[in-house]
């Protein structure tokens, strides 16, 4: 039977005591002015709170630049939070736990401002949220270690640090070891907003706690496998940030590599953290270096006859540098050479102002061997995984026509959440990583030696497209993308019929 949202939540709540045993927590965000802050961390916090699902003595401190009041904070952020008519006195609760201290992030004076401020709520545990750019997280660290840690043995402090996690492996190795001088690993939580998605989170139960995956699941059966992001808006008016980055440091070494990770890894002996991370690793070890001629690039240019910003292209946002060459859209292929996965593609995608928004890990299983029937007529299983929207997990199956005809024709097994899910429901990526780090998890959190081989498998291809600086192939705002893309998916053994065609199952009147 489906648990309801209800019995989870009063699950979770229980476990949650139990694992804080009841002490005081201080949430302190860092660069609380900002975006990020104000359209994620903030709404995260208060969803968390109207749920019940904080430890009972929860209070939150922001800390930036500005000198702001908890009230102007409020007006900030209260679009992002969706608060519904009947919450106005919780939402009220909860912004009273708030209080706010302005600072610089590079004058110890100011941390010990912060830390009066974290003082004043008695002995607590300390969650330090970095939503900061990372300019600022050395001076910030520092600041922290020298006058912000939990004095006293009983309560722990933990910092959460988010992405860009340097720009490639000289700088992201400078990062962790500044970060590793400071802090224990356990105290270090490097948040992939995806490894808090639900069908992400779903990939190891899908492997491990099926038997008809394994025996399936390698270069014997799987032809190629891709793993897509696409997202149906550009820049909005932040070109300027993205052009630095780029969309292969954007999305594609940290979000769909931890996918494949999760994807390819071998069976960890165990759950826990630090097992998972291990074959995490492993696997990542296995794979060298991106090759560019393995690479298609792309950037996106305005639509004829479009309005509004599908009309602007990626160069026509002001806020990017004329002439930039840096790629909106970016596929690979990459190996793993290990014995289960040799000569097997993986396929990464990702793109933005693309024509829908979507991501999914799509496994092409390989041709039937001695097919008996029509030429051409059996097509090959797919296992779509889909993360969203609207999560799904299908497998393309060939069948008998029904009724009198002996023809075979492409169906599926379909699991769509939304029909067999029904009223669950399914928390933010932030929700549920944010509580993993007031309980102590770091599953669901990347190492610092996963950052390692992550940036080991990209730096040789980023230096170059820095160096050589390619220009990218044009796609129109609202398109796939480069059409070079589907040659190199041909090319890498993903092959695409367009004769599969899915009939959304009507409700039951
Ligand atoms: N439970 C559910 O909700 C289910 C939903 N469906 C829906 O049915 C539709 C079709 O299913 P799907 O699995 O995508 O099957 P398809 O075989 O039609 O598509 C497979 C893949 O090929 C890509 N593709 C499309 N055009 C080309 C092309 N010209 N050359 C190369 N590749 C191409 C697709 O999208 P891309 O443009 O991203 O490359 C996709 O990645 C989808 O909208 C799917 O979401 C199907 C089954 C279950
Ligand atoms: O990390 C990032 O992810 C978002 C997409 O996240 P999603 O949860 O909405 O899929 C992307 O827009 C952004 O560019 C990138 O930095």
């Amino acid at each position: 039977m489906t648990s309801t949202s209800n019995d989870v939540l009063a699950r979770m709540r229980d476990t949650l005591e139990h694992d804080c045993h009841g002490a005081s927590h201080v949430f302190v965000i860092l660069g609380a002015s900002g975006d990020l802050a104000k359209k994620k961390i903030y709404p995260t916090l208060w969803w968390l709170y109207r749920d019940g699902l904080l430890p009972k003595k929860t209070s939150f401190i922001g800390y930036a630049r500005s000198k702001l009041t908890v009230d102007e904070i409020k007006q900030k952020t209260i679009k992002f939070m969706k608060v519904e008519k009947d919450e106005e006195k919780k939402l009220e609760e909860f912004f009273k736990l708030n209080s706010y201290v302005s600072g610089a992030y590079d004058k110890t004076e100011a941390f010990s401002a912060l830390n009066k401020a974290i003082d004043a709520k008695g002995s607590c545990n300390r969650l330090f949220y970095l939503a900061l750019p990372p300019s600022v997280y050395e001076s910030v660290t520092l600041n922290i270690k020298a006058v912000c840690m939990s004095k006293d043995d009983k309560n722990w402090t933990r910092i959460i640090v988010e992405k860009p996690f340097g720009r490639d492996l000289e700088s992201s190795n400078t990062l962790s070891s500044h970060l590793a001088a400071l802090f224990k690993e356990e105290e270090l939580y490097r948040i992939d907003h995806y490894l808090g998605k639900e069908m992400i989170q779903n990939l190891m139960v899908l492997r491990f706690g099926n038997r008809i995956f394994s025996p399936i699941w390698n270069r014997e059966s799987v032809a190629s496998v891709v793993i897509s992001f696409k997202e149906p808006f550009g820049t909005q008016g932040r070109g300027g940030y993205f052009d630095e980055f780029g969309i292969i440091r954007d999305v594609m070494q940290n979000h769909l590599l931890q996918i494949l990770s999760l994807v390819a890894m071998e069976k960890p002996p165990s759950t826990g953290a630090e097992d998972i991370r291990n074959e995490k690793v492993k696997v990542l070890k296995s794979i060298p270096p991106v090759l560019m001629e393995n690479v298609v690039l792309g950037q996106y240019i305005g639509k004829k006859g479009g309005e509004g910003e599908e009309a602007k292209g990626y160069l026509d946002d002001p806020t990017v540098p004329k002439g930039s060459v840096t790629p909106t859209f970016a596929s690979c292929a990459l190996f793993v050479k290990n014995e289960r996965w040799d000569g097997v593609p993986f396929i990464l995608r990702c793109g933005k102002a693309l024509n829908e928004r979507k991501a999914e890990v799509r496994v092409q299983f390989r041709d039937v061997p001695g097919d008996i029937f029509r030429e051409g007529e059996v097509k090959r299983n797919e296992l779509v995984i889909r993360v969203q929207p609207n999560e799904a997990v299908y497998m393309k199956m060939m069948m008998k026509t029904p009724g009198m005809s002996i023809d075979c024709e492409e169906s599926e097994l379909d699991l769509t959440y939304d029909n067999r899910y029904k009223g669950v429901k399914m928390p933010d990526a932030y929700e549920r990583l944010i509580l993993d780090v007031f309980m102590g998890s770091q599953i669901h959190f990347v190492r610092s030696d996963e950052l390692h081989e992550a940036w080991r498998i990209f730096t040789p291809l980023l230096k170059q497209i820095d160096k050589e600086k390619p220009k990218p192939i044009e796609y129109v705002y609202g398109s796939r993308g480069p059409k070079e893309n589907d040659k190199l998916c041909t090319e890498f053994n993903f092959i695409y019929t367009g004769t599969y065609k899915w009939v959304k199952p009507q409700p039951h009147l």
